[in-house]
Formats: C-alpha cells, sequence, structure tokens
C-alpha cells in the first residue's frame, strides 16, 4: 500500500487489497505494512490514533472473520485518549475473528539519513514485549520496520519456535534500496525461517519517500515473491515439511553456543 492520511480511504484500499489477495490469490494468510491506516504526516498521528481493541482492530476482526484468514493488521498508531505518547502496534487475529496477539514496536527510528532526520520516539514509546503467536500449527514471530535491524530480536524469535517472521514496514527509499532485501534475508537465513515483509510504497505528504517492495523469503533466503511500485500484494506458499526437514539436516539453530557467547 501507499497509505495516505485519509483513513477511511486506507481501509476501503486495505480490504480491496485483503479480499483480491483471498478470493483471488487463495491467501490463508495476509499481512498489511507498517502504519497502513493513517501514513504520511506525524503531525496528524494523534489526532488518528485509537485504542486496542478500536474500531480499526473491530474492522481487521470482521475481515478476519468473513474470510477466514489470518489476517496481521501491520502496524497502526495506538493511543488512549489523552496518552502522552503513543504506541506503533501490531495485531494478530485468527479465522474465527479472534485477536489473538499485540505487538508494539520495540526499536523505534530515531536516525539521520541523508539531510532528514527521523525521530520516531518524540511521538511514540517503544513497546518491551517480544511476541510469538501460534497460528495454524505454526508460530508466527511479530516485529515492525526497523526492528529489522536488531537481530537478536529475531534470533529470541526463532528459539521461541517462530517459524514466520513477519516485517510490517515502511523502508525510506534511501536505506531500502540498499538495506531491505539484504536485511529481511540474513534474517529468514541465520533464523531457518520464512519472511513476510508487506511494505509501503511512494511519495508521502510529508515529501518522503518510501521504498516499497513487498517480499516473502524463504528459509534458504530466496526471495519467493514480491511487488512492483504499486498497490498489489506479494503471493507465495509457505511449506512447513520443507522448512522441519531444513532444520533437521542443517541444524545451525542446534548448533550454536550459547555458553561461549559473551553478553554485553
Ligand atoms: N519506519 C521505520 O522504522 C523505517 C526504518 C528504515 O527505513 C530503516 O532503514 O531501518
Amino acid at each position: 500500500m501507499s497509505s495516505t492520511v485519509d483513513k477511511q480511504e486506507n481501509l476501503r484500499t486495505a480490504e480491496r487489497l485483503i479480499r483480491a489477495a483471498v478470493l483471488e490469490g487463495g491467501a490463508e494468510l495476509v499481512a498489511l505494512p507498517e502504519l497502513w491506516s493513517c501514513h504520511g504526516l506525524e503531525s496528524v498521528y494523534r489526532e488518528n490514533a485509537e485504542p486496542v481493541p478500536g474500531p480499526t482492530t473491530e474492522f481487521l476482526s470482521r475481515l478476519a472473520r468473513g474470510l477466514r484468514i489470518y489476517l496481521l493488521g501491520g502496524s497502526i498508531l495506538e493511543g488512549e485518549p489523552g496518552a502522552e505518547r503513543l504506541h506503533n502496534t501490531s495485531t494478530l487475529f485468527a479465522p474465527s475473528g479472534e485477536l489473538v496477539a499485540i505487538y508494539r514496536k520495540i526499536h523505534l527510528f530515531d536516525v539521520k539519513v541523508g539531510d532528514r532526520e527521523y525521530l520516531e520516539s518524540a511521538g511514540m514509546a517503544p513497546g518491551r514485549e517480544i511476541v510469538a503467536a501460534k497460528a495454524a500449527g505454526t508460530v508466527l514471530g511479530l516485529t515492525v520496520c526497523y526492528d529489522l535491524r536488531f537481530p537478536e530480536l529475531y534470533r529470541i524469535l526463532a528459539l521461541r519456535g517462530a517459524e514466520v517472521l513477519l516485517v510490517p514496514a515502511a523502508f525510506t527509499l534511501q536505506t531500502g534500496k540498499d538495506h531491505w532485501e539484504l536485511l529481511l534475508r540474513a534474517r529468514a537465513v541465520e533464523n531457518q525461517a520464512y519472511v513476510v515483509a508487506p511494505a509501503q510504497w511512494g511519495r508521502k505528504q510529508d515529501g518522503r519517500w518510501t521504498y516499497g517492495r513487498s517480499m516473502i523469503v524463504d528459509p534458504w533466503g530466496t526471495v519467493l515473491s514480491t511487488c512492483p511500485d504499486r498497490d498489489g500484494y506479494a503471493l507465495a506458499t509457505l511449506d512447513f515439511e520443507y522448512l522441519e526437514r531444513f532444520r533437521r539436516e542443517f541444524p545451525a539453530l542446534a548448533n550454536r553456543r550459547p555458553e561461549t557467547y559473551a553478553w554485553e
């Protein structure tokens, strides 16, 4: 998606794309990008924030139930009325519509890229909990965007059994062109897991460009599917028998030597 600050328009676009992924593509798990319901102008984030659960998660729950799918609600702006700072919050719904996991972005994007400064922590508070959730006999690890640069998080998720690492994102164009695919493939290879990474693309209202290229990567590091620079979806089959065999025959996770690793 290339979300705007018009929440109703974003909800309509998300619904159209989710329905297409399921009804045309046969998707059983659908994932939206970071801040899909409102993105691109920080000055309006507070007025677009909602509690979780709230109206936008209700919308996602209805879609998950109606289409009988697992639905990752990318991330949205979470905020109780009067909260000092918001959270960048990802939610996961079961085919029953039940909200089965809530993950709040841990690593906030406080960096300078070229001549542009990002200070996500000015408006957001970091999450404090690592979240893995069971879904249809597998385990999904929830993360958001800049988290991708912190391999510790993904290793902990893998050690908790995650076989699919979810990375809804809005990478900048400048970092994304060199780092997005590299980091996604690295997280897939080092954790021997599928990586599902739906992304914002295009120019935003505040002038920033996002990189796009939603991507699904397999445990070998092969890119199974990606998106061009327009709204759409990447689609792939995740083969958990292959994953189990690969981890058994090439037991890199089991070959770790934690007793020799020094901690900070
Ligand atoms: N929204 C984000 O967290 C952006 C992360 C990003 O662009 C990066 O390079 O990291």
